[in-house]
């Protein structure tokens, strides 16, 4: 019997993450933007089962169902298939995490994500209906705990966790908010109180923003929670971009989102530092989103080795800090292969006329 999301966390064991889905399985030719449904579950079983394999390999203690965005009126206003429903991608989505979970003692947490219709015209019901359906789902497969992630408003996170908290399992709900608070100006405290009251057991934030900015919100949850006489589990799962200049409004105001993000990618060293953030702020339940790929995953594993006392499978083909290049037998690499060099490092671009922060493409 795998120990649960819940038993975990109250032994105050560090949980990792998986990382970002949709954004990764664009890059790989298997989603579209800019509605990045998950039809793939459908399409490319293969495709999905591979990088849940990965995050796996490098560590990850929880694999998320390609559920994002799975809803048939998410696929319709999409236009991106006609002939496959939200219920066969979600019963799909589930059965492949589940496939690839039990190749280890790794958890499936099935999510569901902010709805067409709230934007419209915030119809409780109407949002309510939608994530239901998914539920129904969900509770007809196996499944460990349920996610409730990506909304930029608290009103329809709680919604979402009131209909999630019936199918009777874990509930985690993360907000892709920054620390001025949500879309209705609702600070990160506040939101943190609300999900917890709806009946979140863990609270964070996911994508967005960059990871240290992420931080810094999940900090002003927990003090919310703490001046509420709340308690909570607290979950970071953010971009794995650089995003200095828009640490309110995210990084789809980019001029570089979604196709040309590269020169913002966060290295392992970048991710290590993260891990070590969050942890000394408290989080114990951390991992990424967009822009994380397999490695930056075994980064977060890698740093919090000494805390969980073990190292993931893909760590052998690494070690830690560089180690692996003590073998080479010149010195300008021999010389590389400890923590000093690595994280004192300041890495260029490699573009000459490339500002560190944007300027838009387009007047
Ligand atoms: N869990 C989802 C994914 O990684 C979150 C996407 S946020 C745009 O695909
Ligand atoms: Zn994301």
């Amino acid at each position: 019997m795998r120990k649960g999301i819940l038993e975990r966390l109250n032994a105050g064991e560090v949980v990792i993450g998986d990382g970002g889905y949709v954004m990764q399985l664009e890059r790989r030719g298997y989603v579209k933007a800019p509605h990045f449904t998950p039809e793939a579950a459908v399409e490319h079983p293969e495709a999905v089962r591979q990088l849940h394999r990965e995050f796996q390999r490098a560590g990850a203690d929880v694999l998320q169902t390609l559920t994002f965005y799975s809803s048939d009126e998410k696929l319709q206003i999409s236009g991106n298939v006609t002939d496959i429903t939200g219920t066969q991608i979600n019963e799909a989505a589930c059965d492949l995490a589940r496939e690839i979970a039990n190749e280890s003692d790794a958890l499936v947490a099935a999510g569901v994500s902010q709805t067409p219709v709230y934007p419209v015209n915030r119809n409780q019901a109407e949002v309510k209906a939608i994530i239901q359906k998914q539920l129904d789902v969900f509770k007809r497969k196996d499944i460990d705990f349920y996610m409730v992630e990506f909304f930029k408003h608290v009103e329809e996170a709680v919604w979402a966790v009131e209909v999630m908290k019936a199918g009777g399992k874990p509930v985690g709900a993360t907000l892709c908010i920054s620390p001025q608070g949500d879309k209705d100006g609702t600070p990160p405290g506040e939101c943190a109180v609300r999900l917890v009251r709806a009946g979140a057991d863990m609270v964070g934030i996911n994508c967005h923003l960059d990871p240290l900015t992420c931080v810094r919100t999940v900090k002003l949850m927990k003090e919310g929670l703490e001046k509420a006489g709340l308690k909570a589990h607290l979950i970071v799962q953010p971009l794995g971009f650089h995003t200095p200049e828009c640490n309110h409004s995210g990084y789809t105001t980019l001029a570089e989102y979604p196709f040309a993000m590269e020169a913002r990618a966060m290295t392992r060293w970048d991710m290590q530092k993260y891990a070590r953030e969050a942890y000394n702020a408290g989080i114990r339940y951390i991992g990424g989103c967009c822009g994380f790929e397999p490695y930056h995953i075994r980064a977060l594993a890698e740093e919090m080795s000494p805390e969980r006392g073990v190292l993931p499978a893909a760590s052998d083909k690494h070690g830690l800090w560089g180690a692996g290049l003590a073998t080479y037998g010149a010195s300008f690499m021999t010389e590389r292969a400890c923590r000093e060099y690595w994280e004192n490092l300041l890495p260029a671009s490699g573009r000459p006329n490339c500002p560190s922060m944007s300027r838009p493409a387009l007047k």
